[in-house]
């Protein structure tokens, strides 16, 4: 797919995704509304009609031949075997020509796919970026039946059949509250716009990192995990079967460890060659190739240095450091094994903490920065000979 930014826009019926999509078109998306597409799909002459028609019966159409829609939704809803059954006729065809219309966007676009069932479909890895528009279910139900006439029970059936909040909270890279007045989301809107989608886009397309970071330590972030989770299953679609595994590593994999708020994710490949390989496809998906030679140092005198790619997260607002390193280099291993072993001692976890800190406030006092990689770096090679000892009692594995 060519490498324009796709922005997956959903959230419960009447939460306000149309409200949220009509004021990113304004500044310029381009909108994919599935609604839309799959009334078009189901059109007089349609073979989606046709198909529709089959499983559900001649009631189902106006007098003018046109799906009557409310006596398709009082049948659709009344059961699930009834939804899956529509589903599996309609979604097949609004995926096709949602996947043609998205072909045919410019290369420098902002994609805006406003799609109901994205939760539901598991389709969440697709999008470089998803943002949910929620409202509280009183308040939906509400505006459903006062803005749009809506039969109350059939506001909440149609709730019923859709994602819940934790679902929607696990993909969610951006949460917009609509539950306010239209201004205040609006406002967020223009934000997003501005500060994240314009530069997120252009970074993707011109395969450029996002800045730097500044290396300030904030408290441990109990949403790092799940954040580093989406970012890993983008990881695993782009990557394809060349990818062993991915995972969470680094400071922000540890529980109740503060660090700099950078997620720090390892892909596994088996050779150098297929980092290469499937790096085109890694940038795509939002994270540029950090170009250079990199290189892990060895722990050992005279060890040769151990090669890596590295990519970064193309995301203004989430730092993200991709590490792509073969099993066969001991820093990859060291990796796993460093994050499990201090998982597993807290009291070594804290000590560490302590030291980042003293070592942030001394280096922000004198004005460098240089030196405190450094001098965590020496902790951390002492604590990998303790990480060993434990690695060995407990045949831990990676
Ligand atoms: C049953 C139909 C005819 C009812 O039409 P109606 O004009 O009343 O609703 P409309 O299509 O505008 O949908 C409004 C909202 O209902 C919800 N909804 C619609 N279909 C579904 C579904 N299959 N499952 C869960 N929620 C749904 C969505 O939140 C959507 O935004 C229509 O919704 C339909 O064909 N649905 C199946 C296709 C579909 O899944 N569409 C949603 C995204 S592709
Ligand atoms: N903040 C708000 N305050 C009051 N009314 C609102 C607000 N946001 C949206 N609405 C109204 O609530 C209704 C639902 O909003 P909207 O159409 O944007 O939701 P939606 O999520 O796209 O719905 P659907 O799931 O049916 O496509 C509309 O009539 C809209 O005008």
């Amino acid at each position: 797919m060519a490498p324009m930014l796709r922005v997956g826009l959903t959230g419960g019926i009447g939460a306000g995704k149309s409200t949220v999509a009509t004021r990113l078109a304004e500044h310029g998306a381009v909108l994919v509304d599935s609604d839309k597409i799959a009334r078009e799909v189901v059109e007089p002459g349609t073979p989606g009609l046709a198909a529709v028609v089959a499983a559900f019966g001649e009631d189902v159409l106006a007098g003018d031949g046109s799906l009557n829609r409310p006596a398709l939704a009082a049948k659709a809803f009344a059961d699930e075997e009834s939804r899956r059954r529509l589903n599996g006729i309609v979604h097949p065809l609004v995926g096709a020509r949602t996947a043609e219309l998205m072909a045919g966007a410019a290369a420098d676009a902002v994609i805006v796919h406003d799609i109901p069932l994205l939760v539901e479909g598991h389709l969440a890895p697709a999008y470089h970026l998803v943002v949910i528009v929620d409202a509280p279910m009183e308040v939906r139900v509400r505006r459903l039946v006062e803005a749009r006439g809506m039969a109350e029970a059939d506001a909440r059936a149609r709730i019923r059949a859709q994602a819940s909040d934790a679902q929607r909270r696990a993909v969610a890279d951006v949460w917009l509250d609509n539950g306010g007045a239209q201004d205040i989301v609006l406002a967020e809107v223009d934000a997003l716009w501005a500060d994240r989608l314009v530069p997120f886009e252009a970074n993707v397309r011109l395969r450029r990192p996002r800045p730097p970071m500044s290396p300030v330590i904030t408290p441990y972030d109990t949403t790092w995990p799940m954040q580093a989770e989406r970012q890993l299953a983008r990881l695993r679609q782009a990557a394809g079967d060349r990818l062993l595994r991915a995972d969470h590593i680094g400071s922000t994999s540890v529980p109740g460890l503060p660090a700099k708020d950078v997620l720090d994710l390892q892909l596994t490949v088996s050779s150098l060659d297929d980092a290469d390989a499937i790096a085109g496809a890694v940038c795509d998906a939002g994270f540029p190739l950090l170009e250079g030679e990199w290189v892990d140092d060895p722990q050992e005198d005279g060890a040769a240095p151990w090669p890596k790619r590295v990519h970064v997260g193309a995301d203004p607002k989430r730092a993200v450091n991709v590490h792509v390193r073969s099993p066969e280099t001991p820093s990859w291993r060291l990796a796993l094994l460093f994050r499990d072993w201090i998982r597993a001692h807290p009291q070594e976890r804290d000590a560490y903490a302590e030291l980042k800190q003293q070592l942030a406030r001394k280096h922000a006092a004198d004005g460098t920065i240089e030196h405190y990689a450094d001098e965590k770096q020496s902790w951390v090679n002492a604590a990998f000979t303790r990480a060993e000892v434990w690695a060995a009692q407990t045949s831990w594995t990676p």
